[in-house]
């Protein structure tokens, strides 16, 4: 395998000894392992046996007031540790706890930290873990304010959902759902056709901006290794596309000598190439929670920004409960119009 093209027209490559990317081979671009993440948040790698650290992203001293390199190597409970008010050593063990050996990739823990004094993340921090065989993946991102009422509202929009009838009308209050909880200034409801090609089923948006509904779009704008991605890893944001990437240190995993898999972690930088496409697109920040039906990827909930956005996990966490439950109510509909033909 060849090593990406520097010269090739793309943000510098964040995946890692993959194929030279371009228009023409994109389907082989190894999405899964950037090597690099987005810079709102950092990300640590930790060996689940022992809880020492193998890999960090290069923006960590914004987050956790250690440069780098020194954090390589210590148990993840004494980083923690260091910020104010912090058990460092009982954050660890509950991530251990919630996340032993054999748990699936796609099982989060998450628990907010207290503020973290002295650095440029004066807000509060939010760990995010998954487990990747030996690895733990941490994720800190700062707390976000808009979880005020975000319970009341939730529940509104899985009450407004339960009584849609029909796929258009459960699609449409799906959406204007999202659009309220999440303020993106477009959500979309796309399904796929057999064919893999997609279509807009039903659009909330900011009146100001051109309607993308009924609109078709190529099979080749979500390439086969993002779909099947995106059946296992239900939610995945951008939070800004002109944003460079932050590479991990060191690039590989130590332990494996092979680039971590990245797929279940919300930070993980997007491809370059969907990257352009979106700024092709005038959109700034895009999010996207799957529809899986009986295990297919049946559609997306699509979600643009004009601007950069920052989603906060516990909204990403009630985006991806609206997906569940259109999922359940999309197979429940098609189960009942086959029935019924
Ligand atoms: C309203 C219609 C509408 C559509 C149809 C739409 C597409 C879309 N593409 C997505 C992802 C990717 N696309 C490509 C590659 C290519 N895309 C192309 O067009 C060609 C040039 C190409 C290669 C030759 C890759 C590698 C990824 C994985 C990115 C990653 O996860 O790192 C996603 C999910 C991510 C998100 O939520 O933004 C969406 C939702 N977004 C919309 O709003």
């Amino acid at each position: 395998m060849t090593g990406p093209n520097p010269e090739a027209n793309l943000l510098p490559p964040t995946y890692l000894g993959g194929p030279e990317i371009t228009t023409e081979n994109c389907e082989r671009e190894p999405i899964h392992i950037p090597g690099s993440v987005q810079p709102h948040g950092a990300l640590l790698v930790v060996n689940a046996e022992g809880g020492r650290v193998l890999q960090v992203s290069e923006n960590l001293p914004a987050f956790l007031g250690v440069a780098a390199p020194e954090a390589l190597g210590r148990p993840l409970g004494a980083l923690l540790g260091g910020l104010t008010g912090v058990d460092g050593a009982r954050v660890e063990a509950q991530i251990t706890e919630a996340l032993p050996d054999g748990v699936a990739d796609n099982v989060q823990f998450r628990v907010p930290l207290r503020t973290g004094s002295g650095m440029e993340s004066a807000a509060p921090l939010t760990v995010t873990a998954h487990r990747v065989g030996e690895r733990l993946i941490v994720e800190l991102e700062p707390t976000q304010p808009d979880t005020a009422g975000l319970a009341y509202r939730r529940r509104n929009a899985l009450f407004a959902m339960e009584g849609a009838t029909g796929l258009v009308e459960l699609a449409q209050v799906a959406v204007t759902a999202a659009r309220d909880l999440s303020g993106f200034d477009r959500v979309m409801l796309y399904r796929f056709a057999p064919d893999h090609s997609g279509e807009v089923l039903a659009e909330a948006r900011r009146e100001d901006l051109g309607s993308f509904l009924a609109h078709r779009f190529p099979a080749s704008d979500i390439p086969p290794q993002a779909r099947a991605l995106y059946v296992r890893h239900l939610l995945r944001l951008t939070a800004d596309v002109n944003a460079a990437p932050v590479p991990l240190l060191p690039r590989l995993d130590p332990g494996t000598n092979a680039p971590v898999p990245l797929g279940g972690a919300v930070l993980r930088a997007t491809s370059p190439i969907h990257l352009q496409y979106l700024r092709n697109m005038g959109v700034a920040s895009s999010l996207s929670v799957s529809i899986v039906v009986d295990g297919r990827l049946w559609g997306l909930i699509a979600c643009h920004h004009q601007t950069p956005h920052v989603t906060s996990p516990e909204l990403r966490s009630t985006l991806e409960e609206l997906g569940r439950l259109l999922n359940l109510q999309v197979q429940l509909k098609e189960r009942a119009e086959v029935d019924a033909f």
